[in-house]
């Protein structure tokens, strides 16, 4: 897959990026999907906001692109309070971590992406603020060195983790509410899509919509990144409009797999049925023949495939469906390129 489409990719330009602000919904009511979680989250929200009270401290896992960091700002507008972003890997020194917190109005959020990566250090120090908005710090240095206790506005922490499994348990043990995202079905991400063309000013027929939306790995940052090259072959190589003619025109030129799949997705696939003649196989061992960690395969990757129909899991470990050889064009029981 292209890699500019790649949900793992955060190489976008500027331009990209102000497109990305402009398409994410900003209130409950302008977000698509996740029903469940979102009609909890709207109850925990009034009832906050009943009480004039923080919001509980609420962790969004789940793959890339599937709405985390939306849903972090969404809270934020639904609670009418503050938000302040930073992330797991770029907190590295408690004293960060001090500045931050000591900032927040009452009931703010303070957003950490990718939560699972912050330093021991830095997540012991976030225990006390989250449990009883309280922080050490320390002052002068040498031998007057001493800490003083320090009383923080009542606070909402949002974390989020692609890799939930990595959260260690005191942590996730502090979050009161905790939200896994799921893949969007196809009607979804045609809303969305829709939504999206209307917002930048491209027309698109019903079919071409839904065309794009199965291609998108059940990714909404996909839907939104496939109908914005979509666009610029509409505008270059058509009349400005999408329909169902240009839209396949421009996914095939894009080298858009037919499900969405990205690059790994069909390594998993063909590595499975090449080397381990289609399973079963254990994750760690699957793992090691595409190069990735087994935890990035078990959250990131498999849960699409298994969600599409492409592999299995059973209590012996991984095996891909015929559905899967079909994808690949491959004939169950003959051996191709797995001679290594
Ligand atoms: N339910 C939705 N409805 C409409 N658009 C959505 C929805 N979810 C996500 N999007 C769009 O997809 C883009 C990606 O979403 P977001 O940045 O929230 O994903 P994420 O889960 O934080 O991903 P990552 O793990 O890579 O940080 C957003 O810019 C937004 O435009
Ligand atoms: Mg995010």
């Amino acid at each position: 897959m292209n890699e500019n489409l790649d949900p793992t990719n955060d190489n976008f330009s500027p331009e990209e990026v102000d497109v990305e602000k402009k398409l994410r919904p900003l209130s409950f009511d302008d977000f698509t999907g996740q029903d469940q979680v979102l009609e909890n989250l709207q109850i925990f929200v009034q009832a906050a906001n009943l009480r004039t009270e923080a919001l509980d401290h609420t962790l969004f896992h789940g793959p890339p692109g599937l709405g985390k960091t939306t849903l972090a700002h969404i809270l934020a507008n639904e609670l009418s309070v503050g938000i302040k972003v930073t992330s797991g890997p770029v907190l590295d020194k408690p004293g960060d971590l001090a500045g931050l917190l000591t900032n927040l109005d009452e009931r703010d959020v303070l957003f950490i992406d990718e939560i699972h990566r912050l330093s021991p250090i830095v997540e012991e120090y976030l225990y006390s603020a989250m449990e009883d908005y309280k922080i050490d710090i320390m002052i002068e240095t040498g031998p007057n060195a001493r800490t003083v206790q320090i009383n923080l506005n009542p606070f909402t922490l949002v974390g989020a983790t692609t890799r939930s499994g990595l959260l260690t348990s005191p942590m996730r043990a502090r979050f009161g509410i905790q939200s896994r995202l799921q893949y969007y079905k196809t009607d979804l991400l045609t809303t969305i899509i829709q939504r999206s063309a209307t917002i930048l000013d491209v027309p698109i027929s019903m079919e071409a919509a839904i065309e794009i939306a199965g291609r998108s790995r059940g990714t909404p940052r996909i839907a939104n990144a496939l109908l914005r090259r979509v666009r610029d072959f509409a505008q270059i190589k058509g009349n400005g409009s999408i329909d169902i003619k240009i839209a396949k025109y421009a996914l095939e030129a894009l080298n858009v797999d037919a499900h969405g799949l990205d690059e790994m997705d069909n390594k998993i696939l063909s590595t499975i049925i090449d080397k381990f003649k289609g399973g079963p196989v254990g994750i760690t061992t699957i793992a090691t023949a595409v190069s990735e960690s087994p935890e990035t395969i078990e959250e990131v990757y498999e849960p699409f495939l298994i969600q599409q129909g492409f592999i299995m899991r059973t209590p012996r470990g991984r095996e891909v469906t015929e559905q899967a050889y079909k994808h690949l064009g491959r004939i169950k029981g003959s051996v191709q390129g797995g001679l290594f």
